[in-house]
Order: C-alpha cells, then sequence, then structure tokens
C-alpha cells in the first residue's frame, strides 16, 4: 500500500513531511495512522531538528472524505474515541519535542486546518483557504479545532468561523492571527522552514495553540458570548442541535479546560456524524456538486465563451430586475422595448432598482449613476451588431430577421413563461444556438438558474450558459425539454397546494407557520408575495391550459389582483409590507378567502382545517414530489438529487432536510403513494400520484434507488 505521508529531510536539518493523498489530501484514518508514522520517524531522527507539515501539489488537506459521515457507526470506547484528535492530532504531532511549523497553501479545511492548528506556527500563501466547515455537515469540527482556534483568534472571531462553516482567505487569516505569516507559493517552504528552525533555536515562540490564552476573552466575558451565540443560533435554525452541541463543547473548555474539552468534542463527533442531519447535509453537498456535470456536455471540457454585451427584448418588471443582475455583474445591457412609452417605464424601472440597491448597500451615491451607465435602451435593432446573447423576455417566436442582424456566434434564449420550445427558433437556422433560461421563476434574486437544452442546443452553448450563470453567482442547473415542465411546475405545484388547503379553510399563515417551523425560508404565500401574483397567475394560467387534468383552478389569486393585491411588488399581498420590508398578515385576507368560496364549487372540507402542522406539510409537498418524480421519470431532469438542489436553492427548502426527492423518500413510497392516493379520491385529478410513485409503490422500493437503476 502506498505511503500517504511522505518524509524528506533537508541539509538545514528541517524534515518535509508531505500529506500525499491526491487531488485534495484528503484525511482518513489511514493517513492519519501515516502521518503519526512519519512525524515519530522524523522525531527519532538525530538529523532532524524541526519538521515543516505541508500537503503535495500546493494543497495543504481539504480535510476529512465526508462520505465517511452520517452512517451509523458502532459504539467507540474511549481509547478509539479520542484516537486521532488526542493520541495523534495533541501528543503526536502539537506535543513534538521537535518544533512543527504548517506550509499552507490551497485549500485547509476541516480536519486539515486542525492540524495547521496544531503545529507550532503557520506560514501560508495569500490565497490559500482555511476554514473550519465541519458545521456545513452537521457535525463539529472533531481534532481540537473547538478549542484551538478561539485560543488562536478569540472566541468572538472563532465562533463566527466556526458557526458559519466560514472560509477566509489567507490574507485574511494573517489579519486575524490564524496564521503567522505570509509567503508567495514558490517560497512558501523556505519561509516555514526558517520558521521552524528559528523556534528551534529559540529565535521564536514556541506556541502551544491548546494552552494559549492571551486572545480569548476572560471568563464572564466569555460567557456572555456563548450565551448570545446560542440565543442566535436557536433563533436562526431551531431544529438543529449540532451548532449547539458545538457551542457547549467550545465552553467545556473555558469551564474545564481543553484537554477535558477535546473528550467532550470526539464524544459529540461520534455522536453527530451518525445523524440524520448529517445524513442529509453530506447529501447536499455531494448533490450540488454533481450539478456541475451534463452528460454529453461538461466530459468535453470545452471552454467557456465571455458575453460582454446582453440583449434583453420586452418583459417589463421582470426584465428589469434581470437588467439589475447584469449590470451589477458588469455586463453591457441593451434593453429593447416595443414603443417609448414601455421603454421610458423600464429605464425608469432598472434606474429606480440600481438606486435601491446602492441604498440598502449603503454604497456612495455615484454608484448607481456608474451602473446605469452600462444600459442603453433602444426601440430598434441597430445596436444588436455586436450582443452575445439575447434574452427574450415575452415573445413566443425568434425571428429569422433577429438571426440575420446578430452575430453568427450570438446564443438566442427565452426567459418567457410560455416559452414554447417548438415554435421558438422554429423558422430560423441557428437550433444549436437556442436554448430556454430561467431565472428562477422570475425571481432574479434567488440563487439559482435553471438551463433548458433543446434537442439542437450545442454543447459549447450549454457550457457558455452554465459560466453565465456561475458569474451572476447563481448554480447553473441543467434540464431537459418538454411541455414547458422544469423546475417552475415543481415550485407552481407546491404553491398550489398550499392555495388548496387555504380555500379549503385552513388559515393562510398556519400554513407559512408550519412550513417555517419545518425549516423553510419563507411559507408558501410569502412566497407567492415575493414572486409577485401577477407572475404566479399568469404561470398558474399557463399550466391549467397545458395540463388541465393536474393542474389546480384557484379563484384566490385573481380576486386578491382584482383588489389590487401583487405582493411585496406594491407592499401587498397575502401580507402587508412596511417601508423596512417587514411583513404582517393582510387583515381582509378573510374576506377574499369568502369570495374565493362563494365562486368555488368545491365544498369546504371541515377535515382538512384539523391537520397537524406536519400532515400540513405533506398533503403540500408531496403534490410537488409527484411532479418531481415526473420530470425525473421523463428524463427531463439529468438526476434526481438535481431537484434537491433546485429545491434547496429555489424553494428555500431546509439542506438539512435533504432536499425534496431525499426528504420525501424517507418516508417510504407506499406511504407517499397510499396518501396521494386518498387524497385524490377525495380531492381530485391534482394529487394523484404519477405512474412511476404507483410502480415504486407496489414494488416497495425507493423512490430515488429505482430511478437511478432507470437513468444510469
Ligand atoms: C473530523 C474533521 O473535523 C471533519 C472534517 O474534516 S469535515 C471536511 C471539511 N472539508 C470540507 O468542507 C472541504 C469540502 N470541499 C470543498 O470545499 C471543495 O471540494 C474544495 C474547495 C476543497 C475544492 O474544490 P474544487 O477544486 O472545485 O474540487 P471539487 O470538484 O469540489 O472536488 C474534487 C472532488 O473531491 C470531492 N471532495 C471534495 N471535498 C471532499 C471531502 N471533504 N470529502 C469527500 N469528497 C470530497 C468532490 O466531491 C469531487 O469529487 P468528484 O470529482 O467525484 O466530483
Amino acid at each position: 500500500m502506498a505511503w500517504k505521508t511522505g518524509l524528506d529531510v533537508g541539509a538545514d536539518g528541517v524534515a518535509i513531511v508531505a500529506i500525499n493523498n491526491p487531488p485534495l489530501n484528503l484525511l482518513s484514518v489511514t493517513v492519519m495512522l501515516d502521518l503519526k508514522r512519519t512525524i515519530e520517524g522524523a522525531l527519532l531522527r538525530d538529523d532532524v531538528k524541526a519538521i515543516v507539515v505541508t500537503g503535495l501539489k500546493g494543497k495543504f488537506s481539504a480535510g476529512f472524505d465526508v462520505t465517511t459521515f452520517g452512517g451509523r457507526q458502532g459504539k467507540r470506547t474511549k481509547k478509539e474515541l479520542g484516537f486521532m484528535s488526542i493520541e495523534i492530532v495533541t501528543d503526536t504531532l502539537e506535543g513534538a519535542k521537535k518544533p512543527l511549523v504548517a506550509a499552507i497553501d490551497g485549500p485547509a479545511f476541516g480536519g486539515g486546518l486542525e492540524i495547521a492548528l496544531a503545529c507550532h506556527a503557520r506560514i501560508s500563501t495569500s490565497t490559500a483557504q482555511l476554514g473550519l466547515t465541519e458545521l456545513q455537515y452537521g457535525i463539529l469540527p472533531g481534532l481540537g479545532g473547538t478549542q484551538r482556534l478561539p485560543r488562536l483568534v478569540g472566541l468572538t472571531k472563532a465562533l463566527e468561523m466556526i458557526l458559519m462553516s466560514k472560509r477566509v482567505s489567507g490574507e485574511e487569516a494573517r489579519t486575524l492571527t490564524l496564521v503567522d505569516a505570509i509567503a508567495p507559493a514558490d517560497k512558501l517552504l523556505g519561509v516555514a522552514r526558517q520558521w521552524a528552525l528559528d523556534i528551534a533555536e529559540c529565535r521564536r515562540p514556541w506556541i502551544v495553540s491548546l494552552y494559549k490564552i492571551d486572545r480569548l476573552e476572560p471568563f464572564v466575558e466569555a460567557r456572555a458570548i456563548l450565551k448570545s451565540a446560542r440565543l442566535e443560533v436557536q433563533r436562526q435554525n431551531p431544529n438543529l442541535v449540532h451548532q449547539l452541541v458545538c457551542i457547549d463543547v467550545i465552553e467545556h473548555g473555558i469551564v474545564s479546560g481543553p484537554r477535558n474539552a477535546l473528550w467532550k468534542e470526539a464524544e459529540a463527533l461520534q455522536e453527530l456524524r451518525q445523524s440524520s442531519t448529517c445524513k442529509s447535509l453530506v447529501h447536499v453537498f455531494f448533490a450540488q456538486r454533481q450539478v456541475s456535470k451534463v452528460p454529453g456536455v461538461t466530459e468535453r471540457k470545452f471552454l467557456p465563451r465571455k458575453f460582454n454585451k446582453v440583449a434583453l427584448i420586452g418583459g417589463g418588471s421582470m426584465s428589469s430586475e434581470v437588467a439589475k443582475l447584469l449590470v451589477l455583474n458588469n455586463y453591457q445591457v441593451i434593453l429593447k422595448e416595443k414603443d417609448e412609452k414601455s421603454l421610458l417605464e423600464q429605464i425608469n424601472r432598472v434606474k429606480r432598482k440600481l438606486q435601491s440597491h446602492a441604498k440598502n448597500q449603503k454604497a456612495d451615491q455615484y454608484r448607481p449613476q456608474k451602473f446605469f451607465s452600462l444600459v442603453k435602451g433602444v426601440l430598434d435593432y441597430d445596436d444588436f451588431k455586436d450582443v452575445e446573447l439575447v434574452i427574450e423576455a415575452e415573445a413566443e417566436t425568434l425571428s429569422l430577421n433577429l438571426e440575420k442582424i446578430c452575430p453568427p456566434h450570438c446564443i438566442f434564449t427565452s426567459n418567457s413563461l410560455t416559452f414554447n420550445s417548438k415554435s421558438f427558433g422554429e423558422k430560423t437556422n441557428c437550433h444549436d444556438r437556442i436554448a430556454g433560461i430561467h431565472f428562477f421563476c422570475q425571481s432574479p434574486n434567488l440563487p439559482l438558474m435553471e438551463i433548458v437544452r433543446m434537442k439542437n442546443t450545442s454543447p459549447q452553448v450549454i457550457i457558455d450558459l452554465m459560466d453565465f450563470g456561475r458569474k451572476l453567482r447563481k448554480t447553473p442547473i441543467v434540464v431537459g425539454d418538454l411541455e414547458g415542465r422544469s423546475f417552475n411546475s415543481l415550485l407552481i405545484k407546491y404553491l398550489h397546494a398550499a392555495i388548496f388547503l387555504a380555500e379549503e379553510g385552513v388559515d393562510v399563515y398556519l400554513i407559512d407557520k408550519a412550513f417555517t417551523n419545518f425549516g423553510m425560508l419563507l411559507g408558501p404565500f410569502r412566497m407567492i408575495d415575493m414572486l409577485g401574483l401577477q407572475v404566479f397567475e399568469a404561470i398558474g394560467k399557463m399550466y391549467v391550459e397545458t395540463f388541465p387534468d393536474s393542474s389546480y383552478r384557484s379563484k384566490l389569486i385573481s380576486i386578491l389582483r382584482h383588489c389590487d393585491n401583487e405582493g411585496e411588488s406594491n407592499a401587498q399581498g397575502f401580507y402587508r409590507y412596511d417601508n423596512c420590508g417587514m411583513a404582517t398578515p393582510n387583515p381582509e385576507i378573510n374576506k377574499y378567502l369568502q369570495k374565493a368560496e362563494n365562486t368555488s364549487y368545491m365544498a369546504i372540507e371541515p377535515e382538512l382545517t384539523k391537520l397537524s402542522n406536519d400532515e400540513m406539510v405533506e398533503m403540500i409537498l408531496f403534490p410537488a414530489l409527484n411532479e418531481a418524480c415526473q420530470l425525473i421519470s421523463k428524463g427531463i431532469v439529468i438526476r434526481p438529487s438535481d431537484l434537491d438542489v433546485a429545491s434547496v436553492l429555489g424553494m428555500g427548502f431546509p439542506a438539512y432536510r435533504g432536499g425534496i426527492v431525499y426528504w420525501s423518500d424517507t418516508f417510504g413510497s407506499p406511504y407517499v403513494h397510499s396518501n396521494l392516493e386518498n387524497w385524490s379520491k377525495v380531492h381530485g385529478e391534482f394529487f394523484k400520484p404519477c405512474a412511476y410513485i404507483t410502480e415504486c409503490a407496489a414494488k416497495r422500493v425507493s423512490l430515488v434507488v429505482h430511478l437511478y437503476f432507470f437513468f444510469v
């Protein structure tokens, strides 16, 4: 078996110990044992005065391999528990009789950084990335990070970094006193070697982080900081325990001593790594990495082409949001409208949005003007000669004329709600340059961008659009094209199911509360307000026309709109919004619901008003899962986990529940099926389970595993 650490002793008496587990030098029990053996070997050699610990090929270590987390582990003995943290990191590395200096380049995350923290000094490149990212996986730093980081940078900064899994650059780490010096990559080892010799020869201090006290706040202040951190995490994530456990472990070190706390940390890690929260978060971590892989496209390794100039055609308020997003990311934008009046309105909308953005960001007064200089409003196509991307927001078709005006590499996309892939660009000769692009259910602020890949869209165009999405700081998800179905349809099912319950007499605000208690960022009605009732009604109508049997025909939205309730855009919808954007229930809502009931042909179902929170959540999310299974079984999304990522980023679904498909699958397909089947008998086709769920339930197999067999 190949060694996972290398040893190289120089004539200066410094041993370089390098972690060697490419590509990211991930840690495992084997790597840790090798590290222990190599360090012990170096300590025994008379020609070694000091040791530099580093990672091969410019990557210190991206921490532990998280695939080992989230599963059930047998009970461990106390010795096994503290083995890596106490015997290896603390007693062998930190307790070494010769000084150890960490030379950090590239990633130093989780356990990787914890090894560096146990060294007696740290030298880093300015671009290295450092962070204790464990809480992002529902665990806590398990190699002494809960004790050493607060002692190196102070409790306040350490809590900020640990609780938010915050990553800092080498440069920032230097200002935090997390690293002792910065060196360019080509001089990193040289500087670290000299530093190690300086410690060995008493020219620099030999610092043992575990017992450092000068950066730690005084006892009373420290406990007050921890108390307020506890309150804050409880307020933000009342369903999660791992953050509280982590704060307890940090406090234990302050009250009972850091070595004592290392045992507590090891026990807590053992417990948390088996939790469902950890399993779900690890699932989301890998799912997020998968979405960047598009079969038949990304493995070709094409380089993305850069867009400088983007044209937006029509689209009113929605397009103005996209225009704002583009100019804030330094794209030149051509706004094309059909007449003077619409153009003036559009220009003013973009101006207002940029001004209010600058105000919210507390930017200087000239910033909006600077951004606005990137926007040009036009009524004709003269300026399209050098645009690289066209986003059509309204038109159903793409004209041959436009194709001729634009350069031959220009990409044509539709952002239209009623985008019909068959007619869009039908008469042109550039089918390989046509795609759909959704800035996510018309709210460009959500960190998701859906790219609809048509039958003929070229791989290069998909690469270009994915890169464009990332430059806008969105996660691009590529979907196939089928009858206008996409992640939007899943979202619409979810929101329509919530409206169905409200129209059946369930309190709107209780529904929203049930969802925020479940962990969603916003309840469904707050989300409709955010999307805008006009947009929501338009998409709803499109679905009713395209899928008349399985769509829900809501009365409520048009009634609300009739009384000028448009959502956040005009500060009234399901909620009313004050000048600071604070939402309070709309006092008129029952009046609108009564009207909807009077015009509805469905009888109110009193049983539904007795639903528990969990039942409400299932009844609203299972129809969305039903839609998800259709998207997957028809091959519209590449893999089931893409919908988990889309639900986390686009719906605000709690990542710690793993995403909509993953979460639903924990109930088992027979449970999901029998619920949908029962609801459909009473409440109609909207709830009818799709053939795929029916088949999985009949075979009593997992929805996800079965789908993988289907498509891989
Ligand atoms: C006990 C300890 O306290 C616990 C811990 O150490 S917890 C672990 C903490 N570590 C982390 O959070 C690091 C997570 N990784 C990352 O952020 C990024 O991978 C990175 C910034 C290091 C590198 O990014 P990038 O260069 O884009 O490479 P990326 O594509 O993400 O990763 C390369 C491969 O390694 C995998 N990988 C990355 N980090 C991993 C990890 N910690 N565990 C398992 N696999 C990992 C990726 O999934 C990917 O696999 P693939 O090629 O099969 O898709």
